[in-house]
């Protein structure tokens, strides 16, 4: 099991460990109601595509545990249900997971109080039961998938690259924080770091403006004690363009998604596309790190996906610890950065990178290699595995 974890669930109650006080401090919360699974997504005390899911699940499982006992009908549990799972889909619209599970939660809903009243059951505990069940398939499904996903990307680059000698990059988090547990892209990293004889470095971008990669991913590989350097997100340009100079070149850009259209376009957060243009320009791999509940073959291309825009403070400001000079404790702070003042500020969360830039996406049922003609047919290649 990893030594870090996002959530706990021992029912009826789920706890998550409070994402905008890490690394500094380790806080968990309750998330027992569908109100506050709500605000831990919105306000990103929990993120990450596959986390994002999983909390929501859990926290409508959480939720009608408390509310619901012996003696309440279908007809309310079914509506109750309904209204929650449609107000958790409005926390964050970018990453398509956290709608794969509330669609799957109504689809058991929908399904079942059609079988309990079409045979004359009016027990809306059943319903509870089912819907609790299925929340808790999709914490254990997600860690066994990502960990098939660290096997098959780790596979997928020691043949490329070779088992020894090759530094990776990756950017935002996409560890056991951003997952129910191992990591995607940080699984693949993990899982290197395990099989190849000697990964050479890997270097992490701090991932402005809200720092998921210096608080979270330099967090999680300090703690993995996986030898890493934080770069800014400038630097990467020229840390590829010095691979000559190195022992150990960097190889491949590494990171995970929020939403994959059809044709392989893939939403991750800002600054992906940037990565994917500057590997492009080295001749080096992209390689995108997805469970299948993250691609969403309803979208033709990547500009149907929708992106997030997030306060303007996360841009201005920067938020961190300070270090009382009395009592030497730490102390939270978020201080403004740029000018006090009435003026343009624009904060997209996410962007677009487009499938040609990409080499292969790895999920855990396998690896699939961008086509010759620079296109994916997710459809057909998640068929055939
Ligand atoms: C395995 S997580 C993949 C993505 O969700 C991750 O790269 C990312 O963009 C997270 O964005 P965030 O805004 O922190 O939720």
């Amino acid at each position: 099991m990893d030594s870090m974890s996002a959530l706990k669930w021992v029912r009826p109650n789920l706890k998550i460990i409070d994402q905008l006080l890490l690394p500094h401090e380790q806080v968990w919360i309750d998330v027992c109601s569908t109100e506050s699974a709500h605000k831990a997504i919105k306000t990103m005390q929990v993120r990450g595509a596959p986390a994002i899911g999983v909390v929501a699940a859990l926290g409508i499982a959480s939720d009608i545990l408390h509310t619901f006992s012996n003696g309440v009908s279908v007809s309310q549990v079914r509506e109750y249900l309904f209204e929650k799972t449609s107000y958790l889909s409005t926390s964050r619209p970018t990453a398509v997971n956290l709608f794969e599970a509330m669609d799957l939660l109504k689809k058991i809903v929908a399904e079942k109080s059609n079988e309990l009243e079409s045979n004359g059951i009016n027990d809306g505990m059943i319903i509870v039961e089912q819907v609790v069940k299925t929340a808790e398939s999709l914490l254990e499904r997600d860690l066994n998938d990502n960990k098939a996903i660290g096997k098959f990307g780790s596979e997928f680059l020691i043949e490329r690259h070779g088992e020894s000698g090759f530094s990776v990059l990756t950017h935002c988090n996409t560890g056991s924080l951003a997952t129910a547990g191992y990591g995607t892209a940080l699984g693949i990293i993990r899982s290197l770091h395990k099989n190849a004889k000697n990964l050479g470095h890997v270097y992490c971008t701090e991932t402005r403006p809200y720092n998921q990669g210096s608080r979270l991913t330099a967090y999680e590989l300090f703690v993995e004690k996986i030898d890493f350097s934080l770069v800014t997100d400038s630097m990467v340009s020229y840390l590829i363009s010095r691979n000559e100079e190195g022992s150990a070149p960097v190889k491949a850009i590494i990171v995970g998604a929020d939403r994959v259209a059809r044709n392989g376009d893939t939403a991750n957060k800002i600054g992906t596309f940037q990565l994917a243009l500057i590997a492009k320009h080295f001749g080096i791999d992209f390689i995108v790190a997805v469970p299948v509940t993250s691609i969403d073959l309803t979208l033709d291309n990547g500009s149907l996906i929708p992106i997030e825009y997030r306060n303007k403070d996360e841009v201005t400001t920067t938020s961190g610890v300070l270090v009382n000079q009395n009592s030497n404790k730490l102390e939270r702070a978020t201080v403004r950065v740029a000018p006090f003042g009435d003026y343009g500020v624009w904060n997209p969360s996410f962007d677009v990178t487009p499938a040609n830039l990409i080499t292969a996406i790895i999920t855990e049922k396998g690896t699939i290699k961008r086509h010759e003609n620079g296109t994916f047919d997710l459809i057909n290649s998640l068929a055939n595995f």
